[in-house]
């Protein structure tokens, strides 16, 4: 037997006693689950018998509620341990099949011994609880594997740095506890390991890549020292993947002082929040929270006013050919992406302080209760030096007040007596039986009679009284639109004393118009959003500590300084590549865009090299970007990209011929991209009578493995075995480049063009 055999044999026989002892681990927590579980649901069963009821002082009352929390305490800790008992089972489970993928063997200076270092999703002690039989890779000590060769090596504690020499490294592939692959490395972690996760099939959900993350990328995984880190990578690098890890890093290294509670991804579309969701509970954590830009944008703007989405704001770019209403709309989101936009809506929120803020009537039936003159004499009757949100507040507390004396006045009026009889007969025996209760039914009719009618009345009037004080503790009062738009009349710049931008006649116009309309363009989404929020002075999110912004180019300045706002206590991690930017807002670079972002501890971290597509395929989509030549690919082989020219009536047959041929060689996951969704539903209305596809629209949430049509900005951060783009003549802007350069680069296995000229 070779000598590689016999360790082959040894790493084997290490791998079952690893599983055994893993086994034993889950049917111990196995039997504390039932107990745990067993506990709950006695608890549940048993709520009301160990719960004191008594309701017949306050101070009854009050121990009725104590009593009732305690128990819902109770119930609670148990089902919150009973999930993580759960989530600990499932890791090991994994574990067991896979116990690790990497060891490292390692003598530290001045010690004598060398040390194993077995590396896995998790750690895992031996039966005493003393030594490590495997390393979580998030301890301090797994990144010798991540950052060195063999040879000197050191990494770094919360103590201090350790340094040592490092004889092994070794990679596993293992499966169903049998070693299917077992290589000695050098400088970075394994080409064939990689090699072949890179050559797998694509997923509909990301994968995690603990165990060949490159050395650059742990850099980003293992920050913590920066307030901001800005990560500029090519398409494929991996900046996703490493935002995710980065995020069970964070969760590992602060466990007990930082929860997914605490930790934020924006994300650029609802699909892709589906596509990452699996990658953290695949590492035994929980998800962080995550939402779009977009989700946010309406959640602060309240119910009632709609907000176009920027894929709307897309389409029209993309779709309208070059008219002077064109230009203008391009040069009005240009500055309203711009931090010069937010100094002119800081400006005219100081105007405001002294004059000009606009509320709408409260109105009962149509009649003004109090009309927008009284309301803004009382607002402006407040001390200048109070800020305006205080104001606000104060003017808010003022409204109720009079509501109050108000419903007090209508109730004695007619049109109440008359609504009286229309009232149900269940409000009717409301007020009857609440007469009885309170013992106020005595011989005297005529007294009861008044009493009944008090009471109807009071119903009447606080039917239409609830919905105007709902209204108005929501901020129903201020005219926020009306005073939007004021912004852009003509003068209002003068009056503000600030630069005036160039071509704001031209942008002051087009967004009066379009403000008339019925939804607000995303343009204005944000500036509209920030002015209501500076107004409201909404809380911030104090308790989010880790923001992740991923695809961060296409974000404007003024968003992301009003992000910063918005996330106080935040340390900030933004993931981008200029060469990806598709919005009229995206910014030539992404640290450009953070500028406003004024941090000491900045940070830029560059990845260079991609791992997603084959190297014909980076080789071919590099030469479409002006400065493409710095990007690596990563050495995997592949076909070259194709270009085929057909005539307008040949495209759809020839790329459902395409298809098919792709299908038997064994790509799954095929995308057709279009350019904008009007496009697409063009090629799926003539594909989908010949082949089973599937349309993605900007509300798809969730995908399938099979044919998709999809339109080019919808398939941002996600990817597929086989890329078609259905017309590259379509991409005829310089301003498109960017975008013909994401949809080529979601390509994995093999990309095909087709072009009808
Ligand atoms: N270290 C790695 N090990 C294994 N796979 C990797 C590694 N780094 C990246 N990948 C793979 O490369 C592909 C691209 O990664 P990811 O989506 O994170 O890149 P990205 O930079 O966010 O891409 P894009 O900007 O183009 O959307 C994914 O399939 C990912 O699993």
């Amino acid at each position: 037997m070779s000598n590689e055999q016999m360790e082959k044999q040894e790493e084997q026989k290490r791998i079952y006693f690893i599983a055994e002892g893993i086994q034993q681990k889950i049917d111990s927590l196995s039997q504390h689950v039932k107990k745990v579980s067993s506990d709950a649901l006695e608890i549940r069963k048993t709520f009301w018998d160990d719960v004191r009821v008594n309701m017949d002082g306050p101070d009854d009352i009050d121990e009725t509620f104590f009593s009732i929390k305690q128990q819902a305490e109770l119930l609670l800790e148990r089902e919150r341990s009973q999930g993580q008992l759960d989530r600990q089972i499932k890791t090991l489970n994994r574990l067991k099949h896979s116990p690790y993928f990497g060891r490292v063997d390692f003598k530290e200076e001045g010690e004598s011994n060398l040390e194993s270092i077995y590396i896995g999703i998790t750690s895992f002690l031996d039966k005493e609880n003393e030594n490590f039989l495997i390393y979580d890779w998030r301890a301090p000590i797994s990144s010798l594997y991540y950052d060195y060769p063999p040879g000197e090596a050191r990494y770094t504690t919360p103590e201090g740095i350790i340094e040592g020499d490092m004889t092994l490294k070794r990679q596993f592939i293992i499966r169903n506890s049998e070693i299917e692959g077992m290589f000695d490395t050098g400088v970075t972690i394994g080409d064939q390991v990689l090699q072949e996760v890179l050559g797998n099939n694509a997923n509909t959900q990301m994968k995690s890549i603990v165990a060949t993350i490159q050395r650059e990328q742990n850099q980003i995984i293992r920050n913590e020292k920066s307030k901001l880190l800005i990560v500029q990578g090519v398409a494929g690098s991996g900046k996703t993947s490493a935002a995710l890890q980065r995020i069970a890093y964070l969760l590992y290294r602060y466990r007990g002082m930082l929860s997914s509670q605490n930790i934020m991804l924006f994300s650029p579309n609802p699909l892709f929040n589906s596509y990452v969701a699996t990658v953290l509970p695949e590492l035994g954590e929980e998800n962080m929270q995550q939402t779009t830009f977009q989700e946010y944008l309406n959640h602060r703007a309240g119910g009632s006013l709609k907000l176009e989405d920027p894929f709307s704001q897309l389409e029209y770019l993309l779709n309208t050919d070059e008219s002077s209403e064109y230009e203008n709309r391009v040069r009005s989101i240009q500055l309203k992406s711009n931090l010069q936009f937010k100094d002119i809506v800081d400006s005219y929120l100081r105007f405001l302080n002294t004059g000009g803020f606009l509320f709408k009537d409260i109105k009962l039936k149509n009649k003004p209760l109090l009309t927008k003159e009284q309301l803004s004499e009382k607002f402006y009757s407040f001390n200048t030096a109070i800020s305006i949100p205080n104001r606000i507040q104060l003017l808010q507390e003022w409204i109720v007040k009079e509501l109050k004396k108000r419903k007090k006045l209508e109730k004695r009026k007619d049109w109440v007596k008359e609504e009286i009889q229309f009232l149900e007969k269940e409000d009717y025996a409301e007020v009857f039986k609440k007469l009885q209760v309170e013992k106020r039914f005595s011989e005297d009719t005529f007294d009861d009679f008044a009493q009944e009618e008090e009471l109807l009345s009071e119903i009447v009037v606080t039917r239409y009284f609830k919905p105007i004080i709902k209204r108005v503790r929501s901020f129903g009062f201020i005219h926020y639109l009306g005073m939007y738009n004021q912004l852009f009349k003509e003068n209002m710049l003068n009056k503000l004393n600030v630069p005036i931008p160039e071509n704001w006649d031209d942008i002051r116009k087009l967004s009066f118009m379009q403000l008339n309309s019925l939804e607000i363009s995303y343009e204005d989404a944000t500036p509209f959003v920030y002015f209501k929020d500076k107004i409201e002075g909404r809380k911030t999110h104090s308790s989010i500590r880790h923001l992740f912004i991923d695809e961060a180019q296409d974000y404007s300045p003024f968003q992301l300084a009003y992000l910063k706002q918005l996330f106080p206590n935040s340390k900030m991690t933004l993931l981008g590549d200029i060469n990806q930017g598709i919005y009229m807002h995206s910014h030539e670079e992404v640290a450009m865009a953070a500028n406003g972002l004024e941090e000491e501890d900045k940070e830029m971290i560059v990845l260079t090299r991609s791992y997603r597509s084959t190297r014909p395929i980076v080789e071919f989509t590099k030469t479409l970007l002006k400065d493409g030549y710095h990007i690596e690919a990563f050495n995997r082989d592949g076909d070259e990209p194709t270009l085929t020219i057909v005539e307008k009536e040949q495209l759809i047959p020839s790329i459902i011929e395409r298809v098919k041929e792709l299908n038997r060689n064994g790509h799954e996951t095929i995308a057709i991209i279009c350019k904008t969704a009007k496009e697409s539903t063009e090629v799926y209305e003539k594909i989908s009578g010949d082949l089973p596809v599937r349309l993605m629209e900007k509300g798809t949430v969730t995908f399938e493995t099979g044919v998709l049509v999809i339109p080019s900005y919808l398939a941002k951060g996600i990817e597929f075995d086989a890329v078609i783009i259905h017309n590259t003549s379509a991409y005829g802007k310089d301003s498109e480049r960017r975008l013909f350069y994401t949809a080529c680069t979601r390509a994995m296995h093999e990309l095909h063009l087709y072009s009808t000229e």
